[in-house]
């Protein structure tokens, strides 16, 4: 099946190894191989019994790419509680990346060492029991990794190994051998669905009290414009559900969105986002303003009439306008050239239709991803404006810890490649239980109700995922 013979591979690997190794130090060996296509769902799924709570999974809206990752040879944290985390982050994973040895003979992105993870929404939020297995910053390297890209399918294989492993040529021929265990077309996964034994909403009333009062606070703040809040609801599972059953569902429910989980111990963050934050490719940049709501019609007249009404709709049209000013403020500073379309379209996903503007630019190559990460994390899409006056809202108003949701979730790859999505629509699997989250962005003129049944629409795909509805 690999293009790569046996031999040569631990060749290449002992020789990559004897020209990095230093004195304790740890030495990454990565190598690339061409392989016959595999379905992802099904290497994730091969990885449970070695791997569980180490594996991610994350799907490109139109397929572009596919990533899967299996096993943690090396996390990135950072204990920082302000900007300078993601400086960390980026200070870390290129440190490692100076001690790696990297067999690669492809350049595409997103294969070779590639570090996935993500970053709490609000890191100044103290930690709620539920998001203990999530460190606020939290990435890791993946010991063996699928990548598709159209056609091609290649596998990486990613070696930690300090000069104190013994038995080196074991370490390396051990990881070799293991491959072929995740490349075998297996039982297919068991998809049926987990019986949820409640869903529970605490203070439905107190929330909507809380919309409320931000739209008196934007009425008598003049600095104040628009805050997001999140509502988050927990069902109760009779046995622990897989997620590879929630992805399995989310592939085939939700396919215009990123589709991605994120395993740390017992549990996995996992969700279809519609929302870019930044993909970096080479020098290009893209980013997508998607604020501004309305749901689907129950045919193709209303549901045309409904996109016609939010293109329309001022209140809309202002939620949507303020997270356009930020974005596109991050990019003419971060870039040579912006291109921004003059009015937004609509994106339109099963459950929901979004205002949509796509923000394109053009920079500087030695750019990190993770820089445009640190100035456009959270856009007003999430947080507000202003960002600061806003995250306090949200901290006094929510009283829950959003966790990893509405965070940036998303893959940087040894080149300087990546894609963030804005963890939306998303939620949070414990063993018997799943907690999701959905927000909606105030404004002025912003009614309780409507932003109620709003967020209750952004609970459906997750909420069908896992197999249960929501009684409003
Ligand atoms: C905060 C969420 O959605 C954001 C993204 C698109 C539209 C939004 C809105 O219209 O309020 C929100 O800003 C969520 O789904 O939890
Ligand atoms: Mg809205």
């Amino acid at each position: 099946m690999s293009t790569i013979k046996n031999n040569d591979l631990l060749e290449t690997f002992v020789h990559m190894y004897e020209t990095k190794v230093e004195q304790n130090k740890t030495v990454l060996l990565s190598s690339v191989e061409k392989i016959s296509f595999i379905d992802p769902l099904t290497f994730y799924h091969n990885g449970y019994s070695l791997y569980s709570g180490e594996r991610f999974f994350w799907k490109h809206p139109q397929n572009e790419v596919i990533i899967v990752g299996l096993g943690n040879i090396y996390t990135i944290r950072s204990e920082h509680k302000d900007h300078r985390r993601y400086k960390e982050v980026d200070d870390k994973w290129k440190k490692l990346l100076d001690q790696a040895a990297i067999h690669n003979l492809y350049s595409v992105p997103s294969i070779g060492p590639l570090l996935f993870g993500g970053f709490s929404f609000d890191p100044e939020q103290e930690t709620q029991v539920e998001w203990g297995n999530f460190s606020p910053s939290f990435f890791y390297l993946p010991e063996y990794m699928l990548t598709i890209r159209g056609k091609d399918t290649f596998l990486t294989m990613n070696i930690a190994m300090t000069n104190e492993d013994e038995e080196k040529l074991d370490v390396i021929r051990n990881v070799m051998n293991r491959r072929e265990t995740f490349l075998q077309p297996s039982l297919p996964v068991n998809t049926t669905n987990p019986v949820i034994t409640g869903i529970k909403e605490e203070k439905t009333d107190q929330w909507k009290q809380a919309v409320n009062e931000v739209v008196e606070r934007i009425h008598s703040n003049p600095k104040l414009e628009k805050v997001v809040l999140a509502r988050k609801i927990s069902a109760e599972i009779e046995e622990a559900i897989l997620p590879e059953n929630v992805l399995q569902k989310l592939l085939d429910q939700q396919q215009d969105s990123f589709i991605f989980s994120f395993e740390a111990m017992d549990d996995c963050f996992v969700g279809a986002s519609p929302e870019r934050l930044v993909r970096k490719w080479g020098n290009e940049i893209l980013s997508t303003c998607l604020a501004g709501s309305i749901a689907r019609g129950k045919d193709a007249e209303e549901d045309e009439k409904l996109g016609q009404a939010l293109l329309q709709d001022q209140k809309n049209r202002r939620e949507h306008q303020l997270v356009v000013q930020m974005i596109s403020e991050v990019l003419h500073d971060l870039c040579e050239k912006v291109y921004l379309p003059s009015s937004p379209t609509l994106m339109k996903i099963r459950d929901i239709q979004h205002l949509y503007t796509p923000v394109i630019g053009k920079t500087n190559q030695d750019l990190s991803i993770l820089r445009f990460v640190e100035k456009l994390h959270p856009t007003p899409a999430l947080g507000g404006l202003p960002t600061k006056d806003a995250l306090e809202e949200i901290r006094h108003f929510e009283m829950m810890d959003r966790g990893f949701y509405a965070g940036p979730i998303g893959w940087i790859d040894y080149k300087g490649n990546g894609e963030f999505a804005v963890a939306i629509r998303s939620g949070l699997i414990r063993k018997k239980s799943v907690e999701l989250y959905a927000g909606c962005g105030i404004v002025a003129d912003s009614d309780a109700e409507s932003e109620f049944n709003e967020t209750g629409i952004k609970f459906r795909p997750m909420l069908r995922a896992i197999g249960g509805t929501l009684h409003e």
